[in-house]
């Protein structure tokens, strides 16, 4: 995929409606009782710490200093006062030490709660994520979108994560705080609420703005790390490649370039949250100092201009208190608008993923394959590659790769496939395993058209080695066993036996436990090649698609290689891709292909004798 091509992902991301809601409908719901004990405690916790300064004015009027202000406090009733001075005094300790314990223990539950919700909705995104892409067309993993989905998979989750976690809960904070404090401020003294307050729209504006600034340059970045990520796997992919062709500069200035545009687009965020931040705390600050200096002219000399009555040391002391507590949430409101549009962008990607629909899939009345005699035939299939994703249809007459191809392969046939390279032979016998849908006429198997049936049997019964082999990192064992996890040690050992692996194997440094490394480097092309059979052996599937390999092993190893797949397609319906017209001599029938299309078809002798493409490719394979 090219890079200016606006890959499939991009296509659905952008089509997400309101990702965060989404993100709560989707992943809250089940797991509301974390989120709603989470929200209630730091409800409690941020009411409870606001208490102290109001206890403190009350009593620095009404118990430290001789205006005769009466102990009264805010939304309690008189009658629960106590009356006489030591008594208000043992009460203002116990509610300042009540509500610091308050809002120590809410603290730890909300902390507690909002931790378990936000790190199980990353556990919860991060396997459906994963379940998702697997049951993606393959077509998704031809646009080489890994790197997107890696950082789907880290760091969206994580941005999820930190989002539930801290800007939720802080958001809520910011609320409990600003609100509760204007509330408590206005009841005391509305005049100098309003001072304290007036920076409060000035602070609402500059977030709505900064908001919406910073959004694109957040989802700039994220598209920025994505490449990145693509770029840097490619790197480590083809590091043999670089290396052997002197490319270490050239691959070291791709990802020069790809790091560089994170640099940049993070420097793009950051540009804005430089004016941001400090914004915020002037204006927080002149909240501060505009409330110190009314209120204190207003008790050393009387109410300045317009206001009017009365300020009381003990109400001047709970303002100057509460305009620094308004002040460390709201300057926590960059911080929080930070991680709410990097989740909103990170929710967009995850449900991105989530939509795409995927296309090879099973009907609700699938039927099961159940034990086939292993009949296949071909009607009139045609593919293109293109039309699977493509919302403009696509696969147009000249996008097909396999053309109107027709066969058919009783029980135990063995069909070979040959002809140039890039003629469609792999992709047609990929059809057969539903790796890709037909895009006209069906394939089927024993009469059923395969998209009748159910995946899991379909593709049980169909055994596929492909060109590249891959193995998984873990012990050869565990290779093997990969589809059948449930075989014993011995079936194990004999399928080895059967595919000539069992000797290399038992030379390895632990035998059946010796791990191969990420993609099996550990072992050459041809040991990775006979595991790849004995697993084969081990399914015992009655059907079977080989793609043969064009790496060049050793005659020997070719020969052993040869002998299992004999001895594998023995009983068994086979296709097989071949390169080598030596190892298809005996087939049943041989197909030639060419541009998509069957050409020639017969068995080796009739097919030499029509002097045609095959007798050719014969004549200069025998030649040589
Ligand atoms: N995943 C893919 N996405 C798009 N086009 C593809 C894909 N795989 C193969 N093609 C194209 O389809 C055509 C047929 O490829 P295919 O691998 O089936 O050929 P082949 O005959 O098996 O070749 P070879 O002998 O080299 O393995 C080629 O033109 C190839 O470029």
């Amino acid at each position: 995929m090219s890079s200016t091509e606006e890959s499939t992902f991009d296509r659905y991301r952008v089509q997400v409606d309101r990702p965060l809601v989404r993100l709560f409908s989707t992943y809250g719901r089940s797991r509301r009782l974390w989120l709603s004990v989470g929200l209630v405690a730091n409800l409690f916790a941020q009411a409870a710490s606001l208490l102290p300064p109001v206890v403190l004015g009350v009593a620095i009027d009404a118990l430290f200093s001789s205006n005769g202000t009466p102990y009264s406090l805010p939304l309690v009733p008189q009658t629960l006062i106590p009356a006489g001075t030591e008594a208000q005094f043992w009460l203002s300790v116990a509610l300042i030490a009540g509500s610091f314990v308050a809002t120590g223990v809410f603290t730890w539950i909300y902390g507690v709660s909002a931790n378990q919700f936000a790190h199980e909705v990353m556990y919860a995104v991060r396997t459906d994520s994963f379940e998702k892409l697997l049951a993606l067309d393959m077509a998704f993993f031809d646009d080489k979108q890994t790197g997107e989905v890696m950082a789907i998979l880290n760091n969206d989750a994580g941005n999820l994560e930190a989002f539930l976690d801290n800007a939720l809960m802080n958001s809520l904070r910011l609320v409990v705080m600003v609100g509760g404090i204007a509330f408590i401020l206005f009841t005391l003294n509305a005049q100098l609420a309003l001072v304290t307050l007036v920076a409060v729209p000035a602070i609402a504006g500059l977030t709505w703005w900064f908001m919406r600034a910073i959004a694109p340059r957040y989802r700039q970045r994220q598209s920025a790390v994505a490449r990145f990520n693509t770029r840097v796997e490619n790197g480590i992919d083809g590091v043999e490649l670089t290396k052997t062709t002197n490319s270490e500069a050239y691959e070291r200035d791709r990802v020069s370039d790809a790091a560089y545009d994170v640099f940049q687009s993070t420097m793009g965020v950051l540009k804005l949250s430089y004016l941001y931040r400090p914004g915020m705390e002037l204006l927080a600050g002149l909240s501060f100092a505009a409330t110190f200096l009314v209120g204190g002219y207003w008790l050393l000399v009387g109410p300045p201009l317009w206001f009017s009555g009365e300020l009381t040391v003990g109400t001047f002391v709970t303002f100057v208190f509460m305009t620094q507590r308004f002040v460390a949430p709201l300057a926590e409101v960059s911080n929080i608008v930070d991680q709410i549009q990097s989740a909103r962008a990170s929710a967009e990607r995850v449900f991105g993923l989530a939509d795409i629909p995927a296309h090879v899939t099973e009907r609700d009345d699938a039927t099961d394959l159940g034990d086939p005699r292993g009949r296949v035939s071909y009607h009139g299939v045609s593919f293109a590659y293109r039309d699977r994703m493509q919302a403009d249809g696509g696969g147009s007459e000249g996008e097909r790769v396999v053309r109107n191809v027709s066969l058919a392969a009783e029980s135990g046939d063995t069909v070979a496939l040959v002809g140039a390279t890039g003629a469609g032979k792999s992709t047609a016998l990929k059809l057969l395993l539903r790796l890709y849908d037909v895009t006209d006429g069906e394939v089927r198997i024993d009469g059923h058209d395969i998209r009748d049936l159910t995946l899991a049997s379909l593709r049980s019964n169909v055994g596929y080695v492909s060109q590249d082999t891959f193995l998984f990192d873990g012990s050869i064992a565990d290779n093997i066993r990969y589809g059948r996890f449930d075989a014993s040690d011995e079936a194990v050992r004999e399928a080895a036996r059967a595919a000539e692996a069992d000797e290399f194997i038992e030379r390895t440094a632990d035998g059946y436990e010796t791990r191969v490394g990420e993609r099996g480097v550990r072992l050459s092309g041809g040991q990775r090649q006979r595991i790849a059979l004995a697993r084969v052996f081990l399914q015992d599937p009655p059907i079977l698609v080989l793609d043969e390999a064009t790496s060049a092993v050793d005659t020997e190893t070719e020969r052993a290689i040869q002998r299992s797949l004999d001895r594998l397609s023995e009983g068994r319906t086979t296709f097989v891709i071949a390169h080598r017209l030596s190892t298809v001599v005996d087939a049943d029938a041989i197909l030639v292909l060419d541009d998509g299309r069957v050409v020639e078809r017969g068995s080796h002798d009739e097919l030499l004798d029509a002097g045609g493409k095959y007798a050719s490719l014969w004549a200069a394979q025998t030649a040589a």
